[in-house]
């Protein structure tokens, strides 16, 4: 289906229906004004034009209205964030009253294990996959120790086997079999941030919560990128940032997914604020706090809106561009780069994400056998911006709302040039 030519490339281009959606983007350029390679969006998105636009709105309304705004301006601040639920909802497969966009990835994930981590003497410990990212197990860590756990004890590892760089499903299974009886809760990133594996979501909530488990995900490398259809999985909670696939900026907010079973249950602990209390009656100041249902009610503080403008910016662009043509291109554009690798023939090279597109999202992830990270400033300074994760791999994610047929082929013909 693919050939090795720029030909080919262009040719995918011109077919491409998303492909006018590139030049709504600011892509970066080197010294001499021409675009670099960005294949790094699963670190940072690109910033779309108009995102600029959607803050300065934002910006003028306060200079304009001071603290009317909150009422008067168009999109008022007060119910700021209820203008983003609806599309990212319909982004990872979730009812509106399932999500709300809050704070950053980890403090929900904290937030959320406070309310759905209730560990007992019996049932406490807590599965991540072997290569979670950092923040995700500090995280995990730190809510064992919080409740006198010892992480050594209480922290189990899902991993791949010896010699193998990807998790299996039926490993997971065998650890249930041997500890669920042990465990509370199944704390798993959707997509990995270092292999690209994209884990069967509705399988191990099933799993986790055959042996009465909580499951939640992190959605981190998920969000935009894979269809994680969180309702129907059945999942607890998710969390996810926006900065990555969802192109919001440098530390923009996250977002956080709660099950509908759980919208109204009154014996949830939680750490409460003032956002999270009853619109009616938020600002009478001298009620007891009375927690919103669904997801809305895990909020604490009024949000920052120029961050939550940029969200809005980009998820009118997901709007417009539809996920399931995303989703498909993305397929074409992924399969794509891995043809191109495995033509490269070199066998110093292999490609440790899976082969199966169920499994992965666009991310691949390059290893290259004793190869140092002078390798990826060489790519650096070809005009390719992709990452470098130690010990030995690149990891090059073409997103398709920016990237070009042509982008995965420039990318391959350096590769090949530094390799040899
Ligand atoms: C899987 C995963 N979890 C957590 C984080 C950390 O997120 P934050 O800094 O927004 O809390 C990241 C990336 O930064 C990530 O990729
Ligand atoms: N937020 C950042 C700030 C600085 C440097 C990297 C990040 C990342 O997001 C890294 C990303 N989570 C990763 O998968 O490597």
């Amino acid at each position: 289906m693919y050939q090795n030519s720029l030909e080919f490339a262009s040719q995918c281009d011109k077919e491409d229906s998303l492909s006018h959606f590139r030049n709504k983007f600011h892509l970066p350029t080197n010294d001499a004004g021409e675009a670099l390679i960005y294949l790094c969006g699963n670190s940072l998105g690109l910033q779309p034009k108009i995102t600029s636009e959607y803050i300065k709105k934002e910006l003028n309304d306060w200079a304009n209205l001071g603290v009317e705004g909150h009422t008067e301006a168009e999109h008022p601040w007060l119910p700021y964030h209820e203008f983003l639920t609806e599309k990212m909802a319909m982004l990872v497969g979730a009812k509106p009253q399932e999500v709300v966009v809050m704070n950053t990835l980890t403090t929900n994930l904290h937030l959320m294990m406070v309310s759905f981590y209730q560990p007992t003497d019996k049932k406490y410990k807590i599965v991540v996959e072997s290569d979670a990212f950092p923040s995700d197990k500090y995280a995990v860590e730190s809510q064992l120790k919080f409740h006198d756990f010892d992480p050594e004890d209480g922290l189990i590892l899902w991993k791949p086997r010896e010699g193998e760089e990807l998790c299996r499903f039926e490993d997971l299974e065998q650890i249930m079999v041997e500890q669920g009886d042990s465990i509370a809760l199944l704390m798993i990133g959707s997509t990995n941030y270092y292999s690209g594996q994209s884990f069967p979501l509705k399988r191990i909530t099933e799993l986790g919560h055959k042996y009465n488990c909580i499951v939640g995900f992190d959605l981190a490398h998920g969000a935009g990128n894979i269809y994680p259809d969180l309702h129907n999985t059945g999942a607890d909670f998710a969390v996810w940032c926006t900065y990555k696939y969802l192109n919001s900026g440098p530390g923009s907010l996250g977002a956080c997914f709660v099950h509908q079973r759980h919208a109204e249950n009154p014996k949830l602990k939680r750490f409460a604020g003032w956002w999270g209390h009853n619109k009616q009656t938020r600002f009478n100041m001298r009620h007891d706090f009375d927690p919103l249902p669904g997801a809305e009610g895990w909020q604490l503080s009024n949000p920052p809106i120029l961050s939550m403008a940029a969200i809005r910016a980009s998820l009118d662009i997901f709007a417009e561009a539809g996920f399931e043509n995303l989703r498909k291109k993305s397929v074409k554009l992924t399969g794509f780069l891995e043809y191109l690798i495995d033509e490269l023939k070199d066998e110093r090279i292999s490609i440790i994400t899976p082969r199966n597109n169920q499994e992965r999202g666009c991310q691949l992830s390059i290893q290259v056998k004793s190869a140092n990270k002078e390798l990826h400033d060489r790519l650096t300074a070809a005009g390719v911006i992709s990452d470098w994760r130690e010990p030995d791999v690149i990891r090059v994610a073409p997103a398709p709302l920016y990237n070009s047929f042509e982008d995965v082929f420039r990318f391959a013909e350096k590769l090949k040039k530094i390799l040899n």
